[in-house]
């Protein structure tokens, strides 16, 4: 293969974006100046002509000041070369029918957690579209891991296969676009009717109806199930009881398609639920993702994993072929040490306002493009293809001979300690890179093996979860693992973003109540906040990583330090409305203070319109807005959490994001506060303080009775930062004092801040 690699043509190809990385150092550069400039005058001018309370004010803000430039200076590693990159499967597949390589397995590996949050039907859902991926189906196998070890997500499971019996090939057949059942017969198949992509005409058109009449039939057996089993498995069943490992394609009363041809053949569905008890440790994802590698290993121990989320299903058939013409790819330009190819983490359930900035804009559609420049994007929990030697913890081929040679040198006993005892599995991680699927007999022996490898006792001793598979270290399982076993051994990743009008490969769902949205902020904060401020993990001190890219290296710093917004924050959010009622000005040159807020909005606007590709003036507007609420509240709670967990007080919790909910308000830009608990607190009692500082402040500047005798104009800056809070803050203000429908403010919420915020008021004010 190696001299045939040389004649093929690339199968894929990068481009770096010139104009754009131009742009943004040239807007770094001016920004950094304007930063530079209103640090050094606040320390030469306030703090030396401050005294008594005046000192802890102009240190607070030029402590504030400090974070916000450290913050940002991390966070521009991430603009300084974005690139593009194109996959061409065609060249890939021309290049297997020449017989010059073969299509290496792919397991997919899907997680579900718990059935009234992610509704069985959404799952399994998930389960075809990954079933009908354009692969070959010998090739190909999906596991499913169900942490709630559920009767109903198995009989879903049970169901979801055999309407993929006839899906699959449905989709083989007809080329269709859109592997997503449920997306598909609601309409998304447009493409392939119009598209001319449709073969057969009449034929086609009644295979179709006979198909989506077998998905409502699946759909209603599955939502009646769901009804029945209301209170059937309750939360104690969850969270004790045994491994369970089925292999539904041999469970069923059909005979099994062993000689069927690899091309056609169906893809292996096997079912996992993870022993679990109350006295064990499980790890949450991180741990669902360990056994099903482990399972993996013992049934088809493809070379190749695809990680998905239970509510994040193909969107495309397309993406499994094209995360292969970056790993197959040996020519350059292709990523070297290539570990993982990540898809942007794209959902189907946005509104057009996206008041929650549910599109994450701010990651996939802009820093992974610039990280990618580098040495590839952070790893994002789900979307992404990877190699399983990389994750089991194997060196990169330059610095061994190749990484088959790392397991297959390896000794037994250090194997054994790494990998656990069941000695199937460690023959498996041997043979990674054997090509032949292993014989039927052997294959039946080491299925046996898969109750073992699901067990609670299994990992004990071994090196799982820090040496090898998915990190335990961190709840932000993806961000962790990406950092430590990945880019610090020295591998790579490539980001596969699709450029409109490319369909998006994956499409999830976001949460869609502003609760929901913080509490998984929080999550996620406290959560990279925890590694950032570690002394043993912090990536600033990482050598291997410095070593191998200070940007990157700054990047990943960027997110482990991201909660720490939450202090300049509540800086902003506090001393410049005190300041302001007892007529102090906090902003001594004015202009300063207004260049280096309009670049740095200037900035902000740049990068949302060409994440955009357009001005993009309302998300712009509504990043603004979530991000200041988001620094308050997910931030800072996260900020609190992480400490505890430092302290040892209380460890980070996943909290699972509920996928059942409509979103009704959130869709129509409204929003919605329902089940907000005192995680909002914080928000809505600055906001209180802000607007009366405001009100208050103004008029008594106007009236002449502050007790600092200020000119307006010395006061222009605080003016304007508490009325542009005041602007971004509205939709809060609005659901404490003039909603009356049920999704406002809890009465409770609203009647807390005003006691809080009088407080403050009193003390200080
Ligand atoms: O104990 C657990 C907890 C979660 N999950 C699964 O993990 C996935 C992600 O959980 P979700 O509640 O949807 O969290 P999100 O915040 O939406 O997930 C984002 O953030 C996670 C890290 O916090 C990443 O792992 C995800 O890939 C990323 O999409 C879901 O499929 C869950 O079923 C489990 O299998 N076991
Ligand atoms: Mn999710």
């Amino acid at each position: 293969m190696a001299s045939a690699a040389g004649e093929m043509r690339p199968f894929s190809a990068v481009r770096v974006n010139t104009p754009l990385a131009f742009a943004n150092r040239l807007m770094a550069a001016v920004h950094a100046a304007l930063a530079a400039a209103i640090i050094s005058h606040r320390v030469l001018r306030h703090l030396s002509a401050a005294s008594g309370g005046g000192v802890a004010v102009a240190v607070a803000m030029v402590l504030a000041d400090l974070t916000l430039l450290f913050l940002w200076a991390l966070s521009q590693a991430g603009l300084w070369r974005p690139v593009s990159r194109a996959a061409f499967p065609e060249r890939l597949l021309a290049a297997r029918r020449r017989s010059e390589l073969e299509l290496p397995g792919l397991d997919v590996l899907v997680v579900t957690a718990d059935p009234d949050k992610e509704p069985p039907l959404a799952v399994m859902n998930t389960v075809v579209s990954a079933m009908a991926l354009d692969y070959p189906g010998g090739r190909l196998g999906v596991y499913l891991s169900d942490d709630a070890g559920s009767p109903l997500t198995l009989l879903a499971a049970r169901r979801a296969y055999a309407f993929a019996r006839a899906w699959v090939p449905f989709c083989r057949k007809y080329s269709v676009q859109c592997p997503w059942p449920e997306r598909y017969f609601a309409g998304d198949d447009d493409q392939d009717a119009g598209g001319g992509d449709r073969r057969g005409g009449d034929e086609a058109a009644e295979e179709r109806q006979r198909i989506k009449k077998l998905y409502e039939k699946f759909k209603e057996d599955i939502e009646e199930a769901c009804r029945k089993d209301k209170r059937g498995w309750t939360n104690e069943n969850r969270q004790d009881h045994d491994a369970y490992v089925e292999i539904i394609n041999a469970s069923s009363e059909e005979e099994e398609e062993e000689d069927a041809e690899e091309e056609t053949a169906m893809p292996l569905l096997v079912y996992v639920s993870r022993e679990k008890r109350r006295a064990s440790p499980h790890h949450f994802k991180a741990g669902a993702l360990n056994a099903l590698l482990r399972v993996s290993a013992l049934v088809t121990n493809a070379p190749y994993v695809l990680v998905l989320d239970c509510d994040m299903s193909c969107n495309s058939r397309g993406s499994a072929l094209e995360a292969m013409c970056f790993h197959l790819d040996h020519s350059p330009p292709a990523p070297e040490n290539l570990a993982f190819v990540q898809f942007p983490q794209m959902f189907h359930n946005l509104s057009r306002n996206d008041i929650y900035t549910n599109d994450l804009r701010y990651i996939f559609a802009t820093r992974w493009i610039g990280l990618d420049g580098l040495r590839g994007p952070i790893l994002s929990g789900t979307g992404f293809c990877a190699r399983r030697d990389a994750l089991y913890g194997a060196t990169p081929p330059a610095a061994t001979s190749s990484p088959t040679e790392e397991f297959w040198s390896m000794e037994a006993g250090e194997l054994a300690r790494r990998f656990g005892h069941s000695g199937d599995l460690v023959a498996s991680v041997r043979n990674l890179h054997r090509q032949q699927p292993p014989a039927s007999s052997e294959t039946k022996s080491r299925r046996r093996d898969a109750k073992l490898v699901a067990s609670c006792a299994y990992e004990a001793g071994t090196g799982w979860g820090d040496e090898s598979g998915f990190m335990y270290q961190s709840v932000i399982e993806d961000y962790f693992t990406g950092y430590r076993r990945l880019f610090c051994r020295g591998w790579t990743s490539a980001y596969c973003y699709p450029t409109p009008p490319a369909r998006p490969a994956f499409l999830g769902s976001m949460p869609t109540n502003l609760n929901d949205v913080l509490v998984q902020n929080k999550r996620w904060m406290s959560g990279m906040l925890a590694v950032g401020l570690s002394t043993k993990y912090c990536p600033l001190a990482c050598r291997e990583l410095l070593a191998a890219s200070v940007p990157q290296a700054m990047v990943i710093a960027y997110f482990g330090f991201a909660a720490l917004y939450a202090f300049p924050a509540l800086c902003y959010a506090t001393l410049p409305q005190l300041c302001f009622l007892r007529g102090v000005p906090l902003f001594a040159a004015p202009w300063l203070a207004a260049a280096a807020f309009a670049s740095s909005l200037l900035q902000h606007l740049v990068e949302v319109s060409v994440a955009r590709r357009g001005l993009a003036l309302r998300a712009w507007w509504n990043e603004q807005r979530f991000w200041m609420l988001n620094a308050v509240t997910g931030q800072l709670f996260g900020c609190v959490a992480a400490v505890q967990d430092m302290l040892g007080v209380a460890a980070l919790d996943f909290d699972l994001t509920s996928k059942a909910s409509d979103g009704k308000l959130y869709q129509e830009g409204v929003f919605d506060f329902t089940g907000c608990s005192a995680l909002l607190l914080p928000a809505t009692t600055l906001c209180v303080l802000n607007a009366v500082a405001l009100v208050w402040g103004t008029w008594r500047m106007v009236a002449g009775g502050g007790r600092g005798a200020l000119s307006p104009g010395e006061m222009f800056p605080q003016v304007f930062l508490l009325s542009y809070i005041t602007a971004l803050s509205y939709p809060l203000l609005e659901g404490m004092f003039l909603r009356q429908d049920h999704a406002r403010v809890p009465a409770r919420i609203t009647a807390l801040s005003v006691a809080l915020a009088a407080v403050v008021l009193a003390l200080f004010g």
